[in-house]
């Protein structure tokens, strides 16, 4: 053993083979001292695939423990042996277990157990890797969750118990678990009488809409302590301290998919583990002033609007009810009629038609979100709302109007509605799909799942905005009409039983995250980076730390 400021240099027997092992203040090496001499000096070194080499920086490492190594154990004659050649001169092991990437953007927890000639070395093994964990201070130590049992397949609870809380248990992080029981618990819960200040995040169990009771509750509790009133359309609303941890078990699951590449119980839960953190912004939808709901993700107004109506008489079918209904309102083809303003996002990176895609640390987030706080100091972010820059406005008839404020990934289209949109840049990209024919309109959704431009067609548009308004056709001149459900459903109601006079009804409902909205005009503005999740953005491609033999 060496031990050197900051480096801890051993030799351990890691299955039947000595390994050189480096704790270093970043990263945990070994290296098989039986191949080391292959590598040359001055390479950057790279995990391989063989083992013989392995570089995991500190901030992955989820847990480490005293392992007794006992030869019956384990029940494969492979390890028994080895195990008896760790008894004789090796009687002593600690485990350390780490995050391993594996396919498409999935996160695994892999164990290694090393293998030491002396009691005292392992304890001083164990002990420095637990002083270098302790000194991460973004790691939560204590988590509120909140599991919806009827989301999605209604595997919420089990998917909790088998997968996530033996993970948190390993990582040595504390739990209050709450079983919701009716929609909106865990909203009011978190709204009113929860105590977070004993807690480091708030965790759910479940889909979008979960996510978005969590996100209302959080903000409305943040904003009552700071005194802001969200009602005022102007409001410089308070970013929530807490953050969110989503272990996907919901119907869409666009929120995990979109920041974290997957919808993985497992790899949701590695990244609260470790105490990742991304930035994402919220949009407020108001009505004549009125505050109505917070959205994350999508806000859509026509096809989306009308799915997920449809789909709601449909809940006892799970997941796939959204596929029937999404089959059924597009043989509907209604359109809506209505004026569409917005305020562009100007002098800003990113256009909704780019290449570039939101990754894990992304450029165009940290760049625009920084304008954004400038704006906020020199106190001119009211003024690029209200009255500066220019609003465009665009009357028609739409198929869909579709506010995507971040792509909107999920397994049924993996790139979103809008691939190139930032999950906290300060804006929304605006999607206007003008009336067309089926199969024109079948051409566009296509298109969400194949490799092919969704907004490469004469028929659809897309802006890159700050703020949008809806206002619809029966609707316009006349601001002070407070359109409602019941109202809706009058107006509606003449065409929908009389689907054979070919004409649309005149309202949609808005979908905001899968939540059905009573009023179809809306204003919406978009708040830069109001919540942090515990995810990092999605990876462009496996990591493999560089890691150079001089170093060590
Ligand atoms: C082969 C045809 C492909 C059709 C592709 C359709 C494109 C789908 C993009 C869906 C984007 C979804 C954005 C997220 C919305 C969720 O907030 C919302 C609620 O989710 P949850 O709480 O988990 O139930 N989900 C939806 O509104 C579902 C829309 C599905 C439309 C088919
Ligand atoms: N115990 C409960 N009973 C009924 N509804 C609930 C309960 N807990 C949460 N909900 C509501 O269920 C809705 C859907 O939840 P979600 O977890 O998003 O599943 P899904 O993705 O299948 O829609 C949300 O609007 C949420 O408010
Ligand atoms: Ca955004």
């Amino acid at each position: 053993m060496e031990k050197q400021t900051g480096l801890l240099l051993s030799h351990l027997l890691l299955k039947n083979s000595v390994f050189e092992v480096t704790l270093n203040c970043s990263h945990l090496v070994w290296k098989d001292l039986a191949t080391k001499k292959k590598q040359t000096s001055n390479s950057i070194h790279h995990t391989f695939k063989d083992g013989s080499f392995k570089c995991i920086p500190v901030s992955e490492i989820i847990a480490v423990q005293e392992t007794e190594v006992d030869a019956g154990s384990k029940d494969d004659g492979k390890w028994q042996k080895m195990s008896l050649k760790a008894n004789e001169s090796y009687p002593f092991g600690f485990t350390v277990s780490y995050v391993e990437r594996a396919s498409r953007h999935c996160w695994r927890c892999a164990d290694v157990t090393f293998h030491c000639p002396n009691g005292t070395l392992c304890l001083q093994w164990v002990q420095t890797i637990q002083e270098r964990l302790a000194l991460l201070t973004n790691r939560p130590k204590s988590l509120l969750v909140y599991i919806n049992p009827y989301g999605g397949k209604r595997q919420g609870k089990r998917i909790y118990e088998k997968r996530v809380a033996p993970l948190f248990s390993r990582a040595s992080i504390s739990t209050h678990v709450i079983v919701t029981e009716y929609a909106n618990h865990a909203r009011d819960h978190l709204r009113t009488t929860a105590d977070l200040d004993k807690y480091d995040g708030v965790v759910c169990v479940g889909g979008d809409g979960m996510f978005s009771e969590i996100v209302h509750g959080l903000m409305a509790r943040t904003q009552m302590e700071f005194g802001v009133d969200p009602n005022f359309p102007n409001a410089k609303l308070m970013p929530c301290q807490l953050r969110i941890g989503v272990i996907p078990a919901g119907s869409t699951d666009c929120i995990c998919y979109a920041t974290m590449g997957t919808n993985d119980p497992v790899t949701s839960s590695l990244h609260i583990i470790i105490g990742d953190s991304q930035p994402m912004d919220i949009c407020t939808v108001h009505h004549n002033n009125t505050f109505l709901r917070y959205s994350v993700s999508l806000l859509g107004y026509g096809f989306y609007g009308d799915v997920l109506t449809d789909s709601e008489r449909k809940r006892w079918m799970g997941p796939a009810r959204y596929d029937i209904s999404g089959f059924k309102t597009f043989l509907t083809h209604h359109h809506y009629e209505g004026t569409v303003s917005f305020l562009p996002a100007t002098n800003i990176l990113g256009t909704p038609r780019d290449k570039t895609r939101c990754t894990a640390g992304c450029y165009i987030c940290q760049h625009n979100s920084q304008i954004h706080s400038v704006k906020k100091l020199e106190n001119k972010e009211d003024e690029d709302i209200s009255d500066s820059g220019e609003w465009k406005v665009i009357r028609g008839k739409f198929l869909a109007i579709n506010a995507a404020n971040m792509s909107c990934a999920c397994p049924r289209s993996p790139k979103g509605l809008s691939p190139a949109a930032h999950l906290a840049d300060g804006t929304a990209d605006l999607i206007l799909v003008r009336k067309c024919s089926r199969f024109n309109f079948l051409r566009h959704l296509l298109r969400h799942a194949n490799k092919d431009d969704q907004f490469d067609l004469t028929f659809v548009e897309v802006h890159r905005v700050k703020q949008f308004r809806f206002t619809p056709r029966h609707c316009e001149g006349d601001s002070e009409l407070n359109l409602t459900e019941s109202g809706k459903r009058l107006f509606s109601h003449i065409c929908k039983d009389h689907p054979a006079c070919g004409c649309s009804p005149a309202y949609s409902n808005w979908n905001c995250d899968g939540e059905i909205l009573p009023h179809a005009a809306i204003d919406v503005r978009v708040h830069c980076q109001l919540i942090k999740l515990f995810a990092r953005g999605i990876e462009e491609q496996p990591i493999f730390e560089s890691f150079h033999t001089s170093a060590v």
